[in-house]
């Protein structure tokens, strides 16, 4: 990535050389040990350095504070891509309320919308959003994490050109959106993977997590503007809070380009030193930390790993590499299970829903589930890391399940054989608010996470792709359909939703590895030796050098076999061996070879 013009130094970076010259940092931080990059790192799981390395090399202990403007700068502007989505999600349902935009694009009497139309405008945006996705990660490989960002951006931004300049055919409207989608479908991966590549470990997961958090944050103030605006008179109606969503691209694009490229994408570029700073500024700690070094050296053993398995590693190893179809058939159940859950029938339709309920004014409904949706997601931010991820999504779905059921039976059996209609309604509302607070805390922030670990880094960007496709494609299909099977079998939609719900607790249960607390490494070897998720919270991991990763196998393009890196260094001959099929015990291979630990503890059983 070239520096920016007229930029040679970030802002972030002035901040740190003021904070250095103004004895804002310890001696330490800036401590000046040269270090040859690749060199022996210490292991962070003994405390400290390796004392003969710092004694040789004068390594950097000093303390990290993580809590530093560097590092909420990264937060703040790269999850603005969770806002954009949210942003987007929240207007339409709006929009599809107000008089103007009915009136305008509408094609039935009332003004209302047929419901190929109404699913067409809504459900384009995710059509565009799969597109994106998927093609995401080979283009930001290619030209960088942050030129790529911009660019999806400024793709969003003609998006709303596109649906700002018609006022009356809806069909302008519908590319609109579809076009925004491909910027946001493009930013849905792109931030995630900029933010876990370029963030601290010890803060990647609540970074990550601050993602679907800015989702939620989107969704509540495009509800709110469009409260504030649905009253106006003409097209400012829906014409504003369109207007309004060119403000956060703008921060976007403009905020990326005072942070650093991702350290990963520049190392790989040849960048290495450039990776080295990036890190060093990351953790706020000088060159020669330990950490920075650490993991350079990480970087430097899976970029070599890669190379030396014999070519480039294709995409579709990322069904045919160790267990990883597994794996990948996991995370596209997660992502459409996420969306089946049947959140977006209320993000969606919510306001119709309740309009349908007989609400005075829905967009007051609206704005409370947004609030309680934006508001849950900071428990959920500790939920995650404290009960662990199985156990709150398990719970989670199941508590979904519960409100679902009542939700569609009271609709059904009440609402539309038109008994009880007010209170039927009102125990409708407060069954939604809830399953909104247990989405917000679980599934909703969840399942971004366990995508963001549970791939080899090798596979990262492209598994990543293919699960956020799926969440893209089912986001559509439901939004699409929800029109045509809400007015074939009514509230018993939620029934569907319901059933869903069921089968996610089902295949978290059965198929989920849990990775709470865990480094990525350990997530990957949990899989790859078949550790059994029902046992895997109380699996030790072997240690070190022991730990088997997809990241240090040596795969031959395909990765259908492995070479085993000889201990005398990357560059003798390789041994080959057949893909592990490691078996149910915990901690034991079949595969022979000193890499391969023998059970430890095999507590996992
Ligand atoms: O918070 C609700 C929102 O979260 C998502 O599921 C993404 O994680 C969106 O599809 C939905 O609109």
């Amino acid at each position: 990535m070239p520096q920016i013009v007229g930029m040679p130094m970030s802002f972030l970076d002035w901040i740190d050389t003021y904070r250095v010259f103004h004895g804002k940092k310890s001696k330490q931080d800036t401590a000046n040990a040269t270090v040859p990059s690749g060199e022996t790192t210490p292991r962070q799981e003994t405390g400290g350095p390796d004392p003969t390395f710092a004694e040789k090399a004068e390594v950097d202990n000093s303390k990290i504070r993580l809590l530093r403007p560097r590092i909420f700068a990264m937060a703040l502007i790269v999850s603005i891509g969770g806002l954009i989505f949210g942003y987007d999600t929240g207007q339409i349902s709006g929009f599809l309320a107000m008089d103007d935009f009915l009136t305008r694009f509408g094609n039935e009497p009332g003004p209302a919308f047929s419901n190929v139309r109404s699913g067409t405008i809504v459900g384009l945006l995710s059509i565009g959003t799969l597109i994106g996705a998927i093609g995401s990660a080979p283009i930001a490989d290619i030209f960088g994490r942050r030129v790529c960002i911009v660019t999806w951006c400024l793709v969003f931004c003609v998006g709303v050109i596109i649906q700002i300049s018609t006022e009356q055919h809806w069909y302008q409207l519908a590319i609109g959106r579809w076009v925004a989608g491909l910027g946001v479908g493009g930013l849905s991966v792109l931030t995630p993977m900029y933010q876990s590549e370029t963030a601290p470990r010890q803060v990647r997961g609540a970074l990550v997590s601050c993602y679907q958090l800015f989702i939620t944050f989107g969704i509540w103030l495009a509800y709110m503007i469009n409260f504030g605006s649905h009253t106006m008179a003409g097209s400012s109606q829906w014409k504003l809070p369109m207007g309004i969503g060119f403000i956060f691209p703008a921060i976007m694009a403009t905020g990326i380009c005072f942070l650093r490229e991702s350290p990963r994408w520049d190392y790989r570029h040849g960048k290495i030193d450039a990776a080295r700073t990036t890190i060093a500024k990351s953790y706020g700690v000088s060159e020669s930390h330990y950490e920075v070094q650490r993991e350079m050296r990480e970087i430097k053993e899976k970029f070599d790993a890669e190379n030396a398995g014999g070519g480039k590693h294709r995409w579709y190893e990322a069904f045919t590499g160790p267990r990883m179809a597994y794996r990948t058939c996991l995370g596209v159940a997660l992502q459409a299970l996420q969306q089946l859950t049947g959140a977006n029938f209320f993000f969606y339709y919510g306001t119709t829903v309740f309009a349908g309920i007989g609400l005075s004014d829905s967009f007051v409904t609206s704005i409370i589930l947004g609030t309680i949706n934006f508001a849950m997601t900071f428990p959920g931010l500790y939920v995650v890391e404290h009960f662990g991820r199985r156990r709150a999504l398990i719970a989670g779905a199941l508590w979904m399940f519960m409100c679902f059921m009542i939700f569609a039976s009271i609709g059904h059996f009440l609402l539309e054989e038109g008994r009880q209609t007010k209170t039927a309604g009102t125990v409708m509302i407060i069954f939604t608010a809830i399953f909104i607070a247990g989405y917000a805390m679980t599934w909703g922030p969840i399942v971004w996470a366990v995508i963001g670990e549970m791939f080899p880094t090798r596979y990262r960007a492209t598994c990543m792709g293919i699960s956020s496709a799926s969440n893209w494609i089912w986001n559509f299909l439901i939004s699409f359909f929800t029109p045509f099977i809400t007015s074939a079998i009514d509230y018993r939609y939620g029934y569907v939703f319901a059933a869903c719900c069921f089968t996610g607790a089902l295949v978290v249960y059965f198929f989920l590895c849990e990775s709470s607390g865990r480094s990525l490494e350990e997530i990957d070897t949990m899989y790859i030796m078949h550790v059994p998720p029902t046992k895997s919270t109380k699996w030790i991991a072997p240690e070190g050098e022991e730990l088997v990763t997809a990241d240090r196998l040596f795969l031959e393009p395909g990765a259908r076999n492995i070479r085993k890196e000889e201990a005398a260094g990357m560059e003798t001959a390789f041994e080959r061996e057949e893909v592990p099929m490691a078996n149910d015990r915990v901690g034991v291979s079949d595969v022979s070879g000193s890499w391969v630990p023998e059970a430890s503890g095999g507590r996992g059983g």
